[in-house]
């Protein structure tokens, strides 16, 4: 085994060995793991298994491979931008948390990571902006360091630029899916047609390829040819016909022969220009396409993603195929596309083989650029271990009746954490009736009781009671957080009423069986039955012995929760 020399832009090396097969070293510059008070870690033996293996299974067609001296050496792709934000996580080095200060450089150095790999400017300023919002609000946990809360928070929000979720194609429900491609001269469109016909042609659909690219009469030959080597028919009617019309004959035929899929190549030009627009426009209502996928240069950085919403506003697309990923592309494109034009990318080429389009997965992509796919899973696993020991530690405090309002603001925001209350309410089965006006309000409210506790001390927020006990607390407390007494009373008094929910609903978890949703809904029901007044003064009795339940052991304050 031969261990290579680095450069500063290959972030990761190669391993020659002796039977021709390349592994991939630890780069100098990865993370070890060591976490050995959680499950999550992982001896170094298993993380070189898992890197070997996660080499192996990675696609590495897209690495540019250098034979210097007899030595190999692969980039990863957005090398650069690889190494641009490995400055980041190092500025974070021996810091204990992620705070508001220093958090300042590792940021500056992630705008200026992105700005050079060519993502345009109001994206790294959304970006930059999120990513310090969630820094600054995310907790500590065990064994993580900052650095490695900080990756993990990057290659959350890349993510979500590159559209969250792989984008599908979409198929016609009868008869053949039309898929119209467009795209500036040589951006890689005619030999997309082909290796789309051959990607499709491995799930088992059958394909046609259209020319109607009538003014390069050498691109007519080239998917004659590129038709032959994935054995696809491809529809040609020469070049003194209408591109429309060559499209309609071309689905004509695709329909008598039953083809699943047609792909029509259409004439890229050097720039936009009325006339190809006019055309596209044409041929675009002739078909009637399921989709229509804008072929776009990954080269040219966020001039792709303007390309998109150009091609969207004035023609209508679906989305984009971005070509050429494996050559010198800083990232640009990727991480643009989605967020400038509202389209997702789709499918990606790496390659100049017929075997080179994939889809376009996001957190794959993430995964890439961050080149630190060992630090994402110890911290997921880190976090898994965090929640399952914050979840016990809550229950305890709820059967001792201690659940105060620092627990009261993590479970809010960890439902905030979810999505909006409106999405979180979805997820609830037989929630599905409640109205936005109600989900506004829900969402009013919960952003009044993160005020009201904000404006706590941290005393007050770990012993409800001092304010249960004391108006002038209360006074201050709405003065501080600019709500009136009278909501900050109905506050400490729902606290306390929720003790006594939650310590019931432990109660029957503990004595067995989980309480199934109907049973909650039966005794739901059971309380608005109750004649009037009852709940009420079940309530407030509840409310009472707990609170003489709690930790202090005296009894509730008279006249507490009206208005004092
Ligand atoms: N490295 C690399 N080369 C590609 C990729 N896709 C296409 N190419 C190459 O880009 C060049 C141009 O591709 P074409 O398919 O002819 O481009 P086009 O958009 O049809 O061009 P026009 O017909 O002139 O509009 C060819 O040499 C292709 O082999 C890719 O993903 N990676």
């Amino acid at each position: 085994m031969e261990a290579v020399a680095g450069s500063r832009h290959f972030s990761t090396l190669s391993l020659s060995l002796s039977h021709n097969r390349t592994l991939r070293s630890s780069s100098p510059k990865s993370v070890k793991l060591s976490l050995s008070s959680t499950k999550a870690s992982l001896s170094s033996r298993n993380w070189f298994a898992k890197e070997v293996w996660g080499w192996v299974n990675s696609n590495s067609k897209g690495v540019a491979v250098r034979r210097d001296l007899g030595l190999v050496v692969k980039a990863e792709m957005f090398g650069q931008l690889t190494s641009g934000l490995e400055t980041a996580w190092n500025k974070l080095k021996g810091e204990e948390v992620l705070s508001k200060e220093n958090i300042v450089e590792p940021m500056r150095d992630i705008r200026r990571a992105l700005l050079e790999a060519d993502v345009s400017l109001p994206v790294v300023r959304r970006f930059v902006q999120s990513v310090s919002d969630q820094a600054v609000g995310v907790g500590v946990i065990r064994g993580v360091r900052p650095d490695q809360q900080l990756v993990k928070i990057v290659n959350d929000e890349l993510v979500q630029l590159m559209g969250g979720e792989v984008s599908e194609l979409v198929f016609a429900k009868s008869g053949p899916t039309v898929i119209l491609l467009a795209g500036l001269q040589g951006v890689g469109k005619t030999t997309v047609c082909a290796k789309l016909a051959n990607y499709l042609k491995k799930q088992g659909k059958s394909c046609m390829l259209v020319a109607c690219d009538v003014y390069r009469p050498a691109a007519i030959d080239q998917l004659s040819i590129l038709g032959k080597q994935v054995d696809v028919p491809v529809y040609t009617a020469g070049t003194d016909v209408k591109p429309s019309e060559i499209a309609k004959q071309g689905l004509e035929e695709a329909k008598k022969k039953k083809i699943d899929v047609v792909i029509v190549d259409t004439a890229g030009r050097l720039q936009i220009d009325k006339t190809m627009m006019d055309e596209l426009k044409e041929v675009k209502r002739a078909l009637n396409p399921t989709e229509v996928l804008l072929v776009v240069d990954a080269m040219t950085g966020q001039e792709a993603a303007a390309l998109v919403t150009t091609f969207n506003v004035e023609i209508g697309i679906t989305g984009a195929i971005l070509t050429k990923l494996d050559g010198d592309s800083r990232g640009g494109a990727a991480l643009s596309v989605k967020e400038v034009s509202g389209k997702p990318i789709k499918l990606v080429g790496r390659g100049e083989r017929m075997e080179d389009l994939e889809p376009f997965y996001p957190d794959r992509m993430a995964g890439r650029i961050l080149g630190m796919g060992d630090v994402l899973s110890f911290v997921e696993k880190a976090q898994e271990v965090m929640r399952k020991e914050d979840a016990e530690e809550l229950q305890k405090k709820i059967m001792s009746a201690k659940f105060d309002f620092n627990d009261f603001l993590k479970q809010t925001r960890t439902v905030a954490k979810m999505g909006s209350v409106s999405r979180v309410i979805g997820m609830i089965p037989g929630m599905g009736k409640v109205t936005p006006s109600q989900i506004r309000d829900a969402e009013k409210n919960l952003l009044n009781m993160e005020a009201m506790i904000e404006a706590m001390t941290p005393e007050e927020r770990e012993k409800p009671e001092l304010l249960a006990e004391s108006p002038v607390r209360r006074k201050r407390v709405a003065v501080e957080s600019g709500k009136t007494e009278q909501q900050v009373s109905q506050l400490v008094a729902q606290l306390f009423q929720m003790r006594v929910r939650m310590k019931n609903l432990m109660g029957v978890m503990e004595s067995g069986s989980l309480p199934t949703l109907s049973n909650l809904e039966e005794a739901l029901k059971a309380e608005e039955k109750a004649p009037p007044g009852t709940a009420r003064r079940r309530k407030r009795s509840e409310s009472r012995s707990v609170f003489v339940d709690s930790t202090t052991g005296r009894p509730a304050p008279r006249g507490f929760g009206s208005k004092s």
